[in-house]
């Protein structure tokens, strides 16, 4: 079989997971003959001018001492990666906007995508639409487009998307889908506000803090704790369900971000400053135990009723919800086949490792269609 290429950009958490899973992958498919081409961060990049193949084994001490700047994006990369002598997926696994509003250009030209990056896909209706239209798997079907996949966007490795698709594919209607959607507010009030009760004195800061040595948090936390995060996913969710939402911000989000910090100037002047608000987390924590019940972090989708709401809820300590541990997500799709019983998908909804199955997992979707 003729070479597959594949070009990394981002080697973060996720990246990191991502390379050392596609390495073990490639190993165990020899025949598939996979070729990574680039691997890049922000500032530093390893290349393979000639297309021969980089290295796996040492990727990642050839990258701290690299000094080559990554290829300018989108010109020069998309020429490097539409000259290459076969097929090329591009895998972003950074969270930049600039990256994700040029997927349009780089599936025209023929390459294919994967990423968990959830810009491109709950940005403007306008940035969906240009995906889709230029994507093989979109209404491109006939053209030369490149395949796009995106599973990780919404409950990292979890199989929430494909799970949708496959509902709406099959002729079934969604109602409702609704649940917790964030790895990192979950983990923040699973350690919070746990259903003991008794968390060991620890403050909300200090869970933000903790959420973000664990790699749950987006790239800066603030994007976590101001609901956009979830408020993209139901936005991706909404569209995937027949919803055309215009953008992430068209529906109400209740952020957690004290209003004296929203000028904050970084993410490491946001996280210093926030344990003096300590106080009001705690007493919303505790108003809600008065009366037997927990807060959660929870987001719903009514596609019968055009609504979608982002916020900070109380449940009874026998729910489902409330019974959550670590970062995990819980997604229960109503139906008109499933009917009351919602189908559930369930489990860790952030983690480099968990994350990065969900992109592998899509790459081998485009590897299957090649
Ligand atoms: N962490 C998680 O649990 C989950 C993450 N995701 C998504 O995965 C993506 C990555 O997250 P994560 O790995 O945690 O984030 P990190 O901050 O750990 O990593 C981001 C990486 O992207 C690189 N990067 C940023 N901008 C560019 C650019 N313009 N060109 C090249 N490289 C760039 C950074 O470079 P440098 O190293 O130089 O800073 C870094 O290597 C995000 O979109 C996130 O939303 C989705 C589901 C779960
Ligand atoms: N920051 C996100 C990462 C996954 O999308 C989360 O916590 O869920
Ligand atoms: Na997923």
């Amino acid at each position: 079989m003729s070479k597959i290429y594949v070009a990394i950009i981002g080697a973060g958490g996720v990246g990191k997971a991502f390379i050392s899973q596609l390495a073990s992958y490639s190993s165990r498919n020899p025949s598939l003959n996979i070729t990574p081409i680039l691997i890049s961060r922000s500032k530093t990049a390893l290349i393979s001018p000639d297309y021969s193949g980089l290295s796996l084994s040492n990727w990642a001490s050839d990258l701290a001492s690299a000094t080559t700047p990554p290829p300018a994006f989108p010109t020069e990369t998309l020429k490097f990666l539409s000259t290459a002598p076969g097929p090329v997926i591009l895998v972003d696994n950074t969270s930049d906007e600039a990256i994700a509003s040029s997927y349009p250009q780089f599936l025209s030209a023929g390459i294919h995508i994967v990423t968990p990056n959830k810009k491109g896909f709950s940005s403007s209706i306008d940035l969906w639409n240009g995906i889709y239209s230029a994507a093989k798997n979109g209404d491109n079907a006939n053209g030369k487009g490149g395949f796009v996949f995106h599973e990780a966007s919404v409950g990292a490795g979890l199989p929430v998307l494909s799970t949708l698709k496959e509902l709406v594919e099959t002729g079934d209607k969604i109602r409702k889908i609704e649940g917790v959607f964030s790895g990192t507010m979950s983990f923040l009030f699973n350690s919070f506000a746990p259903l003991s009760g008794d968390n060991g004195g620890k403050g909300f800061a200090e869970c933000v803090v903790q959420a973000k040595e664990l790699g749950y948090t987006e790239p800066d936390p603030r994007d976590d704790l101001n609901g956009l995060d979830v408020a993209r996913k139901l936005t991706i969710l909404a569209r995937l369900s027949g919803l055309a939402v215009p953008s992430p911000t068209s529906f109400p989000i209740q952020s957690l971000i004290p209003s004296e910090l929203e000028t904050a100037k970084s993410a490491e002047e946001f996280l210093e400053g926030l344990p003096r608000f300590d106080g009001e987390m705690t007493k919303k924590k505790t108003d809600a135990e008065a009366s037997g019940s927990v807060i959660r972090y929870v987001g719903s989708l009514n596609v019968e009723r055009k609504e979608v709401k982002v916020g900070l809820e109380s449940f009874a300590k026998s729910s489902s919800i409330a019974g959550l541990q670590g970062s995990d997500n819980i997604i229960s799709f109503y139906t008109e086949r499933y009917g009351a019983n919602p189908l559930i998908v369930q489990g860790a909804g952030a983690g480099a490792e968990v994350t990065a199955m969900g992109v592998l997992g899509d790459l081998i979707k485009v590897v299957q269609r090649l």
